[in-house]
């Protein structure tokens, strides 16, 4: 059928221009959904969530992704949890940490779904881990026959607060942070805060690093309840009143009110409001779209100074430095008040997190900021803090400022104890 130059054939986002046609666009959109759900004894055998997949109905075959760490802990408990369902299951277990958050463990884990034969749609693989061990199985799984369902049960503070509430995956590459990685939220992610009693302060304070950046660039009354409780959060591992027995007569009020389910306690309105912050922050740009992010606060130097670092700093820790480095920079500014950066600073030091570090030199600083203007498409769009709970982003942050800041910051941060 001859057709003059200009029709434009349309189906639906399929459109075709010319006869002979000569240019064709396609437009498409990827809805997406996940899910993020707080649950209790999730390895319990009488508790069939893991199994649930989105329709509810259960799968029979499942490959789970591990590490050593968190084998040697909860193992035995997940194999007999799948035993008991009946459940063909292989579990992978990889090594743990930081520094082996490379496309080997991709591969690792690749090879693994090729082994077990799994299948693509019907059975997710799920990984059980912390934020280093969903980032490897994220991306694992979002390269596998070019998507392959997952399901992340994080057992780290990070995990539960902020990796495994993103679309984030990836892995270290060529000495830089999160250089390789992919957008690929996972099916569902089922937080079982009780996985942060076997976790170590540091990794505690760890994961409050990244609670303690929503709190300073949205969430004044997050901040509070840091400053409140932050020292009580890390000594009883954000275990709410109820999960360590019977409430006494003589506890505080809120501790009966929480008891009653009248009242949040700390430790679950910390984290409640944490996951919140980031997901509303999160939702509107999943794919980051728009580059002025406020949860990149505290990662503008950090990538740069946590792998120098490497495998000395945590990812939260390197985040907490680079925290405290423009607090003081926004104070000298006069975006934050000398008492409210000091309020930082100490909450820091309370929650058992660095605020400066030898790293914080001029040179690395410098390069730091101009790889991240590279990954920021070209500006800075740095957030700094306005007092405490909002932020704005500047584009102008000069090397000279960046030095007097860290020399004004290793001042400050001698005199703040941890
Ligand atoms: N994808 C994202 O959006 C996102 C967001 C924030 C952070 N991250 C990434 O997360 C990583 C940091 O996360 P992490 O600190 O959880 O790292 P991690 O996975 O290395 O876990 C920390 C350590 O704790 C051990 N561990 C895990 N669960 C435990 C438990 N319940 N009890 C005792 N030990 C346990 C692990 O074996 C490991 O040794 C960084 O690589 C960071 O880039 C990703
Ligand atoms: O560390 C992460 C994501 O890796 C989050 O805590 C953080 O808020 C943001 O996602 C930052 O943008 C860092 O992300 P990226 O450098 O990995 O892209
Ligand atoms: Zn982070």
């Amino acid at each position: 059928m001859q057709q003059d130059t200009q029709t434009m054939r349309n189906n639906d986002g399929l459109f075709a221009v010319g006869s002979p046609v000569t240019h064709w666009s396609v437009q498409t959109s990827n809805p997406v959904q996940y899910e993020i759900r707080a649950c209790e004894n999730l390895l319990d055998p009488g508790n069939s969530t893991i199994l649930e997949d989105a329709s509810g109905s259960s799968g029979q075959r499942r490959l789970i992704v591990t590490d050593g760490v968190v084998d040697s802990l909860y193992g035995d408990r997940v194999r007999a949890y799948f035993d008991h369902h009946g459940v063909e299951h292989r579990v992978l277990v990889l090594n743990d940490g930081e520094t082996h958050k490379s496309m080997d463990a991709v591969l690792q884990v690749t090879e693994a779904l090729d082994a077990f034969g799994i299948d693509r749609r019907r059975e997710p693989v799920i990984a059980i881990g912390g934020g280093v061990l969903m980032d490897i199985v994220g991306f694992a799984a979002s390269l596998y026959r070019r998507s392959t369902p997952f399901i992340r049960i994080p057992t780290t503070l990070i995990g539960l607060v902020d990796a495994g509430v993103g679309a984030k995956t990836g892995v270290n590459h060529n000495g830089h942070k999160n250089r390789l990685g992919t957008y690929f939220p996972a099916d569902r992610t089922l937080l079982d805060r009780s996985f942060l009693a076997t976790l170590d302060a540091r990794h505690i304070s760890n994961g409050l690093a990244e609670i303690l950046k929503i709190a300073l660039i949205k969430d004044a009354r997050l901040f509070d309840l840091l400053e409140q409780h932050g020292a009580d959060l890390l000594r009883n591992k954000l275990q709410s009143p109820a999960a360590v027995g019977p409430t006494p007569a003589d506890a505080p009020v809120d501790q009966r009110l929480a008891a009653r389910g009248l009242h949040l306690d700390p430790a679950t309105e910390v984290v409640e409001r944490a996951i919140q912050g980031m997901l509303e922050e999160l939702q509107p740009n999943l794919w980051e779209k728009v580059l002025e992010r406020v949860v990149d606060y505290g990662h503008t130097f950090s990538p740069t100074i946590e792998m120098h670092a490497l495998p000395a700093l945590l990812h939260g820790e390197a985040v907490a430095v680079d925290m405290a480095l423009t607090t003081v920079l926004a104070e000298r500014r006069g975006l934050v008040s000398s008492y409210q950066r000091d309020r930082v600073l100490d909450v820091m030091a309370r929650l058992g997190l660095p605020v400066w570090h030898p790293l914080c030199t001029p040179e690395v600083l410098g390069d730091a900021l101009r790889d991240t203007v590279r990954h920021r498409d070209g500006k800075q769009r740095l957030p700094l803090p306005v007092g405490i709970g909002s932020a704005l982003f500047v584009n102008d942050v000069t090397e000279g400022e960046l030095a007097a800041a860290a020399e004004s910051l290793a001042a400050l941060g001698s005199g703040v104890s941890r």
